[in-house]
């Protein structure tokens, strides 16, 4: 078991938005925004929930907002960036476009913690989700020096780390839906795109 005061939630809201073609994590989905649904699900089991990303309208979540120490470097960068200001031995980190997110998934996460292992990640239909996970804040050592060799691939790195994956069942496969783009927004909201705050 792990305690909620050794961890701390990482939300990843840089990036370029570029399939979505605008802010994906201030987009709306039933009045609240993609961000706020990742806040909530870490909330129960963080003592703190840190927000990377370079911009200022994040702020508007009340939460620590830090900026990317590697510009356009993508979320190996962002989790980088994120354990850097890390004060636990241990991080939820999610990305802040999968708005179906329950702390369900994240309790599921928290029932299979396991000290030996420097990322527990989920899996569906065989893809891993190294963007909902638990990192130690030790990889940040590792990732700093890939990062600084040009590295950009955020699976790669954690191929590197001592792994351990959690297979969801079909019910909460779900809750783990990516929406980068304005065709799989619609599949959720029936309503256009462009509706952000
Ligand atoms: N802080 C930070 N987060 C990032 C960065 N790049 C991507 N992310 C986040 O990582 C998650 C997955 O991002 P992707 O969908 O792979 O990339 P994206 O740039 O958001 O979108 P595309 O341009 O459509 O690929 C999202 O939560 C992004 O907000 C980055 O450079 N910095």
């Amino acid at each position: 078991m792990i305690a909620k005061k050794n961890i701390t939630g990482i939300i990843l809201s840089g990036g370029k938005s570029s399939r979505m073609g605008t802010d994906k994590g201030l987009l709306l989905y039933n009045e609240k925004p993609f961000t706020q649904y990742s806040i909530d699900a870490l909330a129960p089991f963080t003592s703190e929930i840190i927000i990377v990303s370079n911009y200022k309208n994040y702020d508007v979540f009340g939460l620590k907002r830090v900026n990317d120490l590697f510009e356009e470097a993508g979320p190996l960068a962002g989790i980088y960036s994120g354990l850097k200001h890390s004060k636990t031995d241990y991080n939820l980190v999610l990305s802040c476009d999968i708005p179906l997110i329950t702390s369900g998934i994240i309790n599921q996460i928290i029932d299979h913690f396991d000290s030996n292992f420097d990322v527990i990640q989920v899996e569906t239909n065989h893809k891993t989700m190294p963007l909902i996970a638990l990192y130690k804040t030790s990889c940040k050592e590792l990732f700093f020096n890939l990062l600084k060799q040009g590295e950009r691939r955020l699976q790669y790195a954690v191929n590197q780390c001592k792994v351990k994956t959690i297979t969801l069942d079909t019910e909460n496969e779900k809750c783990t839906l990516n929406v980068n783009t304005p065709e799989t927004l619609k599949t959720l909201t029936n309503k256009p795109f462009r509706e952000n705050i």
